[in-house]
């Protein structure tokens, strides 16, 4: 396999593991990190001995052929134009943009320059959504009619140091920062979305940061922050979704999805190991499938480089990308305006993975 040169820009958090994973992903090499804080780009650049650059300076490097785009939301689509632009193929975190307007104007520009886009989440390509995948295209559970996705948690501020993002607007809110990997493992599973609806509220206009070097501190809360919608499938499924910063604890499953036949119980979609349970008989292991253990963030990236390579679309791609985002803005706007709305973007469901990049 030819190798492909990656540069990182956002060296903040969730750097930490795409630059472990690069390094251990068949087809990958890192050329080079960047941040407008400098010290962390620095501190991943000596780390994984690869230079510490200016954006623009990374940008301007020819030996780089994908940048991987680890900003805040708001940055993503600055930030992503500015990879276009310089003729670099971009693969950014989720999600794809602050707005659903700026993520179809990077969709445009990558079309214009023939260049690709991939996204995260990458989380369904793991061994425990795969193992659902396959369970479900084998028939196990008949025709899906219904499903739930629930991820409610007490707030990221609790853990993370500069939680601002996750309360900003536009581009925060449990809808846009968990969403995606609810939406596209639900895509991936049952198709694309054709109709939502939905309501939403902001319990607390204020969160107060617990951890790192802002405790104490407080953080405006610019979006709502407890949201529950409904969702239906081209396939006709109808799925229950809720998001929420504010619940203390719960004991909802993270996805089900019932068929005409039984039910099964979906992973955790912001990890990759797990297991699918079913209404009867033996569950499925993810770790009896490549990438069903350990976190392989990344492996969408390594996706779109041997895609890339051979000339066939990559599975986190940016329609699929687009089709959530679509769906996130349109359980807003339908909450705000107490409405159903259709959902236009098409989207394949992405191929299963095969063993080629384990
Ligand atoms: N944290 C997590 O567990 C996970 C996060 N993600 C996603 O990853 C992305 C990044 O999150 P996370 O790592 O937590 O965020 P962090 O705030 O920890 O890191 C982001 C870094 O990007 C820098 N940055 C912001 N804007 C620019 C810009 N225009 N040019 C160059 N650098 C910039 C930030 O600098 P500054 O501090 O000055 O803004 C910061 O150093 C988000 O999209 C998030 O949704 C995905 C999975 C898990
Ligand atoms: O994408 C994400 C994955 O999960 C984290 C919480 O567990 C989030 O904070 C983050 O933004």
């Amino acid at each position: 396999m030819s190798e492909t040169s990656i540069g990182i820009i956002g060296c903040g958090v969730i750097s930490g593991i795409y630059l472990r994973n690069i390094a251990r992903l068949p087809g990958l090499a890192l050329r080079a990190v960047a941040d407008q804080r400098p010290a962390a780009a620095e501190a991943a650049a000596t780390e994984h001995h690869v230079p510490a650059l200016s954006v623009e300076a990374l940008l301007a490097r020819d030996d780089i052929d994908i940048v991987v785009n680890l900003t805040v939301p708001a940055a993503h689509s600055p930030v992503g134009r500015q990879v276009l632009e310089a003729g670099k193929h971009l693969y950014l975190e989720k999600p794809l943009a602050a707005t659903l307007g700026e993520a179809q104007e990077l969709a445009h520009l990558a079309d214009a320059r023939g260049l690709r886009i991939g996204c995260a989440p990458d989380t369904f390509l793991g061994g425990g959504h795969q193992a659902a995948r396959a369970a479900l295209d084998g028939g196990r559970i008949g025709r899906p009619i219904g499903g739930t996705a629930t991820m409610m948690v007490a707030g990221h501020e609790r853990w993370h140091p500069n939680p601002d993002f996750y309360y900003s607007a536009p581009g925060g809110g449990p809808l846009m920062d968990m969403g995606p990997y609810y939406l596209t493992a639900l895509v991936h599973l049952l198709g694309p979305v054709r109709e939502v609806a939905s309501l939403s509220s902001r319990p607390r206009t204020v969160r107060r940061i617990a951890a790192g070097d802002r405790a104490g501190e407080t953080v405006p809360v610019e979006t709502d922050t407890h949201i529950l919608g409904l969702l239906a499938f081209e396939g006709g499924a109808l799925v229950q979704l809720a998001m929420s910063f504010d619940v203390q604890a719960h004991w909802h499953s993270p996805i089900e999805i019932y068929g005409t036949e039984g039910s099964m119980r979906v992973p955790d979609p912001n990890r990759f190991d797990g297991e699918v349970e079913f209404g009867d008989g033996a569950p499925l292991a993810a770790a009896d499938r490549a990438h069903g253990a350990d976190n392989w963030r990344g492996i969408g990236l390594a996706d779109m480089a041997a895609a890339i390579g051979d000339d066939r679309p990559h599975r986190a791609s940016g329609a699929l990308a687009l089709h959530v985002l679509e769906t996130i803005d349109a359980l807003q706007r339908a909450a705000d305006a107490k409405r159903t709305i259709t959902i236009t973007s098409d989207c394949e469901r992405p191929q299963p993975m095969t063993e080629e990049l384990a």
